[in-house]
């Protein structure tokens, strides 16, 4: 268990405009405001420094390496260490070698870079007269799994369609995790029929807390944003506190004990029959 197993957690729900400087000065405040509501935790929205569209992911995309030319990335680890806290930091469009990755930073409470995920299921959808989007003609998905010990519990990452995917949350699971979080930005089309739904199943199934962040809506956008960050506890997957699609901050309270108590009176882990399937972890990291 961590030191810390009772905290708050801060989801900035963000508007996002194609003002870049403007977006960070706006991501700083509201981690500010949600650091001093108490949240020792907090998290932001998939792309949260740049519209979810593919003709701005080029120009808005940073290189982390070049200390200089990323200014997004600096801002995290500044407000990070200024206010104490850990930052599991949304995504952004991340330059690396000649590639672009849809990428999430976790800095620590002293400013340093802890974990960094790039999306691993990248969103191509084709539904006629709805929705279309091919997230994989301008990012290349990720291929490491990403789990993070922090002062608030080993935290497991993925980015808004992993979520559709048990397997991930399952391998967290398996090498301990006590939260996932999702940083997402579902649409209108998918989201009001599938976001909750999804959530949930994951906290059921991984007995564990699962907390989403997305960026609020903006019914002007091509790309028309669901919204609804959301907390689930592993208590009968129950919604702990969520939003609508405006900006907003939701603060919620994380008790680990909770999922202990849970495991102890359901201990799916010791039903699971072994002898029948069996859950591989091609990379067999334990905890
Ligand atoms: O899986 C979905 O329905 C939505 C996913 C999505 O919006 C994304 O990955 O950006």
């Amino acid at each position: 268990m961590p030191k810390i197993t009772k905290f708050k957690i801060g989801l900035c729900q963000l508007t996002v405009t194609s003002d870049k400087n403007m977006n960070l000065a706006h991501a700083r405040n509201s981690i500010e405001a949600a650091a001093k509501q108490g949240a020792s935790l907090v998290m932001l929205p998939e792309m949260w420094n740049c519209p979810f569209s593919t003709n701005y992911f080029e120009e808005f995309a940073e290189d982390f390496d070049d200390k200089d030319g990323c200014p997004s990335f600096s801002m995290l680890s500044e407000v990070a260490l200024g206010n104490g806290i850990t930052i599991v930091g949304g995504s952004m469009p991340e330059r690396r070698k000649n590639q672009l990755h849809n990428t999430c930073c976790v800095f620590g409470p002293d400013g340093n870079l802890k974990a960094k995920y790039s999306k691993m299921h990248l969103f191509d959808v084709n539904l006629p007269g709805d929705i279309s989007l091919k997230e994989s003609d301008t990012f290349t998905a990720g291929d490491q799994p990403t789990i993070v010990d922090t002062d608030v519990g080993r935290i497991g990452i993925g980015i808004c369609h992993d979520i559709r995917f048990p397997e991930l949350g399952m391998l967290y699971r398996a090498r301990g995790a006590h939260l996932i979080c999702y940083p997402g930005a579902f649409n209108t089309s998918t989201g009001e029929l599938l976001w909750e739904l999804q959530q949930r199943a994951r906290a059921a199934d991984s007995q564990l807390y699962v907390a989403t962040c997305s960026p609020s809506r903006d019914s002007e956008g091509s790309y028309v944003i669901w919204g609804h960050s959301t907390v689930v506890g592993p208590q009968s997957s129950k919604i702990v506190a969520t939003s609508g699609h405006e900006e907003t901050i939701v603060i919620a309270e994380i008790d680990y004990s909770e999922t202990r108590q849970l495991r102890e009176a359901l201990p799916l882990e010791k039903q699971r029959r072994g002898d029948v399937y069996q859950f591989v972890d091609v990379h067999q990291q334990k905890p």
